[in-house]
């Protein structure tokens, strides 16, 4: 046993390296070695020494072998996500032994919403009352919610929440229940040691779901309830999402004696606040919500800690708090800290995961590669804080992070008007002018992701940062998009948004050089160049099936040297990439929907993103912020847990995705029967052609699910007749193109 001196020195989380290292690096190596000799074979067997080249083939050759750099390239740049991963464990208990309550710093909890239709404000109410009843100090903890809808029902369903958290948190706490958002916590089976309990609770939720979903109906707030509380009165006629007066209301004040559950203990703060917004001033959306929370905050109770949320995300472990501080509070290493991640999880996810939205191998293996640098990207929800690094402080050896709150007097004094009135003041649209909130404070601006480019500069100041995946329990669950377009949308926004990045002057090859480690600007580029990779994916699953059907043969013959390259790469690849993910959790059936994903999301977000960025670059269009909605019908989701692919629209997207589908399907088809009748179907024309069928014969497996949507369904999901149409079109067309 180690004594209480040495129990005290010991470190609050430590780190550990992956297994099978040395290994892996190897195998890599050897893949690297395959990628080299495919490209010298690009060079050597250059077709202009062939009498039959035309200028055609030339050309077809010269950007085959462009697109595979650029694979190499990306390759190499997935590789150091995998190459130093490491894991972070924090301890707990020592923290509990360590610091008392009072010790503890104050938390301040950020969750945004921007839309009561898209994001109901009973999930938001859920989120909202997860977090209050964590186990941590009430008076330490104080829950922001930003509505950039501006919308009085979701002001109201905050009231609603307020009232319901004085039978919610003491309920939680005494029977230690997880997770602590009431929806999801009813919707798991119920526990008989205190069903009693458990019933009141459940009545109690259930009646203010139905008063909130019945005034959501009835789209106004009667006046009975408006008079209940002085808040109301910010919503006059003239209000509306993108135009009105800063509202902040501070619904539960934890400093106020009176404000307790049934139990008699103390609640937590609880702030909403929808900032200022007018139609002439850029409002910056999530990044410009934050940025209000923080100055705001800063007002109310200026916790050092922050953890910010999305609205459909909520805490499903209620001790998070307490291992995210153990980074932030080791003494050896916790003051280069700037901040947690944790992995975006999801509660939606289907058996097979139809849409590839686990992330498995990203949580598991790729952000804590990044950790290995010291450079875990910041990933938007999820992430706890050091209030000085978000706001823009560079890392010194000298900071220490501070427990008290209340950096004055002041603060503590002011009533709760005179905070509402302060916080007001921050939150208006004209505070941020000529200063450098969104450049060098705060979150970035004009950047769709601006969580990830966000983290890229607090790294590049200085700071270090940590991805912590929990073993036994998910900290956060969130809400996956359910349908296929929502996804794709949402991916465009990504990849859009993280090569604006790469192209401006915070591409971490450049900005973070010197300033982050090799690997970790690296590990950034196989994020920031989804839009890009875009190009060589299209064109290798649109080329070889061509040339497949024209007669042109671009990979070598299976009995040749050259072969060996190919084939190596390819398959060492794949089972890697296979058994990667099944160690992760992933199921093969979940793999496969993966790869599916993968050429979809790469064929058709990645590439009008690659479009619209080329657009914006020359000045034409400005940046935007689709957000995802939350809800679908009844039909929708129960085709998403049947796992039935969801088409159904005409988005220009599914032709895209249609035409490929069937370009690959001609083109094998074509290309068998026109040898079958050309009577010359012999070994060696297979061997040439072996390489290009087998690519084909991988696209059409991987596209079964989008030919039954096209020929066989009937239901609402399926492809429309009009996609149809103008996909089997373009894909006749494409393969009339003369190549030769
Ligand atoms: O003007 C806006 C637009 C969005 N949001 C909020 O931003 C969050 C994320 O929006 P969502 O539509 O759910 O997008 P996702 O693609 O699911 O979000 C992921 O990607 C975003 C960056 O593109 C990150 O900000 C998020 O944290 C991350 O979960 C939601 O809580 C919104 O309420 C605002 O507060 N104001
Ligand atoms: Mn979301």
């Amino acid at each position: 046993m180690a004594t209480q001196k040495e129990e005290e020195k010991l470190p609050l989380f430590e780190t550990q390296q992956a297994k099978g290292r040395v290994l892996f690096r190897l195998f890599a190596c050897t893949v690297f070695v395959g990628i080299c000799f495919i490209w010298i074979y690009r060079i050597i067997y250059f077709p202009i020494s062939s009498s039959s080249s035309s200028v055609a083939r030339l050309w077809v050759w010269v950007v085959m072998f462009m697109a595979e750099l650029c694979f190499g390239f990306f390759w190499i740049c997935n590789q150091s996500l995998r190459w130093n991963v490491t894991y972070p464990h924090p301890f707990k208990h020592r923290l509990s032994q360590r610091y008392k309550d009072k010790l503890l710093p104050g938390v301040d909890i950020f969750v945004c919403t921007a839309d009561p239709t898209m994001e109901p404000p009973t999930m938001v109410i859920n989120t909202v009352l997860s977090l209050m009843s964590y186990n941590y100090p009430t008076d330490k903890l104080a829950v922001y919610l930003s509505d950039d809808g501006g919308s009085d029902l979701t002001f109201y369903a905050l009231l609603e929440a307020s009232k319901f958290a004085k039978y919610w948190i003491p309920f939680c706490k005494s029977n230690n229940i997880e997770p602590r958002s009431p929806e999801a916590f009813f919707g798991q089976d119920s526990n008989v040691q205190y069903a009693q309990d458990w019933l009141a609770v459940k009545n109690l939720y259930e009646e203010m779901k139905k008063r909130i979903e019945s005034t959501i109906k009835r789209g106004a707030i009667p006046e009975d309830i408006r008079n209940q509380h002085k808040g109301f009165s910010e919503w006059n006629p003239k209000v509306t999402k993108g135009d009105h007066q800063p509202i902040v209301q501070i619904v539960v004040d934890g400093r106020d004696e009176t404000a307790v559950d049934i139990n008699g203990c103390r609640l937590p703060t609880l702030v909403y606040l929808a900032r200022e917004k007018r139609p002439h001033f850029p409002h910056h959306f999530k990044a410009g919500a934050m940025n209000a929370l923080i100055r705001v905050s800063s007002e109310i109770s200026n916790g050092p800690i922050i953890l910010n949320l999305d609205c459909d995300m909520y805490a499903n472990d209620s001790d998070v708090v307490l291992d995210a501080l153990c980074f932030f509070m080791d003494e050896e290493k916790g003051h280069e800290i700037a901040f947690v991640q944790y992995p975006q999880c999801f509660s939606n996810i289907t058996k097979n995961d139809l849409y590839a939205n686990s992330y498995y191998v990203v949580n598991k293996v790729e952000l804590p590669g990044m950790c290995g640098y010291g450079s875990a990207l910041y990933c938007g929800t999820g992430c706890f804080h050091r209030r000085e690094s978000l706001s823009g402080k560079n890392y010194s050896r000298g900071n220490k992070l501070k427990l008290d709150n209340f950096d004055s007097e002041r603060n503590d004094k002011r009533t709760v008007d005179e905070l509402e009135e302060a916080s007001k003041l921050v939150a208006s649209c004209c505070y941020e002018k000529d200063t450098l909130w969104g450049q060098e404070m705060g979150l970035i601006y004009g950047c769709p992701v601006e969580d990830t480019v966000t983290g890229l500069t607090i790294q590049c100041r200085g700071w270090k940062s940590i991805h912590y995946s929990p073993n036994d329990r998910e900290g956060f669950l969130g809400v996956a998009p359910n349908t296929l377009e929502v996804g794709l949308i949402q991916h465009k926004r990504w990849s859009e948004g993280l090569f604006q990045i790469f192209l401006s002057k915070y591409c971490p090859l450049l900005y973070g050089h010197g300033k982050i480690k090799i690997g970790a600007q690296l590990g950034y580029c196989a994020y920031l160049l989804w839009a890009p990779i875009s190009l060589p994916t299209l064109y290798y699953v649109i080329v070889p099936p061509l040339c497949l059907l024209h007669g042109i043969p671009l990979f070598p013959q299976v009995s040749s040297f050259w072969f060996i390259p190919f084939a190596y790469v390819f398959i060492s690849k794949n089972i890697y990439s296979m058994v990667e993910s099944l160690t992760c959790g992933s199921s093969i059936k979940a793999w496969w929907n993966l790869q599916r994903m993968w050429v979809i999301r790469a064929t058709t977000s990645y590439f009008f993103a690659f479009i619209d960025t080329v657009i914006k670059q020359l000045g034409l269009s400005q940046t935007s912020f689709a957000i995802t909605p939350k809800v679908v019908t009844d039909d929708v989701l129960k085709r998403y847990q049947k796992e039935v692919m969801e088409f159904g629209s005409s988005s220009i997207k599914f032709t895209l995705v249609a035409t490929l589908a069937l370009v690959n399907l001609f083109s094998l088809v074509g290309a068998i029967s026109k040898r079958i009748i050309d009577l010359d179907m012999n070994f060696q024309i297979i061997e040439m052609f072996a390489p290009q069928i087998f690519l084909s014969g991988l696209m059409i497996l991987v596209n079964l699910p989008v030919y039954h949507a096209l020929f066989l369904r009937h239901d609402k999901g399926r492809i429309l007749p009009a996609v149809l149409f103008k996909s089997i079109v373009l894909a006749s067309l494409a393969c009339l193109i003369p190549i030769n």
